[in-house]
């Protein structure tokens, strides 16, 4: 198994009598993206302030690297990365010198700054000030501020807020890359259908506590959604088959996650059907599942 970069346990945390946290737990493995999911005043932005040793948690325990997170060797570490929501610098230094500010402080080369620079498109601004700047090209920097020194923990808190399409893209193609540098990425967002293709699981909170955990396919498993198997033509083959006949509803047939392979092959083997697509639902409806079945039982865990 790989070494777990961050562990978080019975993690909780008030805030003057108010509970913002609750008895969460979950752990990010090296080289994995955790999508934390939840709604305005969830916990997400606190969890993340804990996770960096921002904040200290109320009760339980939050290791970063094998080290307890409130140390500040963990939290002056240049292994961590930190892009806060609504990242902001101070608006008369130019986009260059914001990056050579935080090079200094992490130790690194001014190469480096040069070529993030680059790459996220910013060498026409960087000698402007950062009040000229547009709300995407400040995420760009802020983005690029939190990178720069390759950290092997990346916390990114609604990253993609104010990105175009294709700044989105390239931001999550060097999450990739740091990933497969083995950097454990967490980044809280709403932006589901972005997230999706990038994540290995996903704490969804309501209400400072934790609903569910787990890969697309789990949360999938674990939501009351159907998959739907779709025809290109309606099958007669299908509508007659005694063991497909229970699944066959508007005109496709709907089936939990887990029977998927089942089905599959009964489409094949009985009934010489090879013409199908596969809908599965997508985050953003098992979001909307779960998190109706959490608030409707008083968030329970699933
Ligand atoms: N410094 C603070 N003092 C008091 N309450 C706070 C403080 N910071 C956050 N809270 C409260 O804690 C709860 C969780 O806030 P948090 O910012 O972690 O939520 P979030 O999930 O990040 O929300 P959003 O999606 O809106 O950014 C909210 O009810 C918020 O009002």
């Amino acid at each position: 198994m790989s070494e777990l970069a961050i562990q978080l346990t019975d993690v909780s945390l008030s805030y003057q009598g108010f509970t913002a946290l609750d008895c969460v737990s979950f752990d990010v493995a090296a080289g994995q993206t955790m999508a934390l999911l939840g709604h305005n005043g969830a916990g997400k932005s606190s969890l993340i302030k804990i996770i960096l040793g921002l904040i200290p948690p109320t009760s339980g325990s939050v290791q970063i690297l094998g080290q307890n997170a409130q140390l500040s060797q963990a939290r002056n570490s240049v292994c961590l990365g930190y892009l806060p929501e609504d990242a902001s610098f101070y608006d008369k230094l130019t986009g260059y010198e914001v990056l050579r500010y935080f090079a200094a402080l992490k130790g690194v080369t001014q190469r480096r700054v040069e070529s993030l620079i680059e790459e996220f498109g910013l060498e026409y601004a960087q000698h402007r000030q950062l009040k000229t700047y547009s709300k995407g090209m400040k995420q760009r920097l802020g983005v690029a501020q939190a990178i720069l020194s390759e950290p092997k923990v990346l916390l990114l808190d609604e990253p993609t807020v104010g990105l175009d399409p294709q700044a989105s893209q390239f931001l999550y193609g060097k999450i990739n890359q740091l990933k497969l540098a083995g950097c454990a990425v967490v980044i809280s967002t709403h932006e589901l259908s972005l997230v999706e293709s990038h994540l290995d699981r996903a704490l969804i909170m309501a209400k400072g506590k934790r609903v569910a955990l787990g890969s697309c396919a789990e949360l999938r498993s674990a939501s009351t959604l159907k998959t739907c198997i779709d025809f290109s033509e309606l099958s007669e083959r299908v509508k007659t088959n005694a063991y497909l006949q229970q699944f066959y509803q508007d005109g496709l047939l709907q089936i939990a996650a887990s029977q998927k392979s089942e089905i599959v092959q009964h489409l094949v083997s009985q009934c010489q059907i090879f013409d199908f697509d596969i809908k599965e639902p997508r985050l953003e409806d098992i979001y909307h599942d779960l998190m109706g079945q959490a608030l409707c039982s008083s968030v329970e865990q699933l």
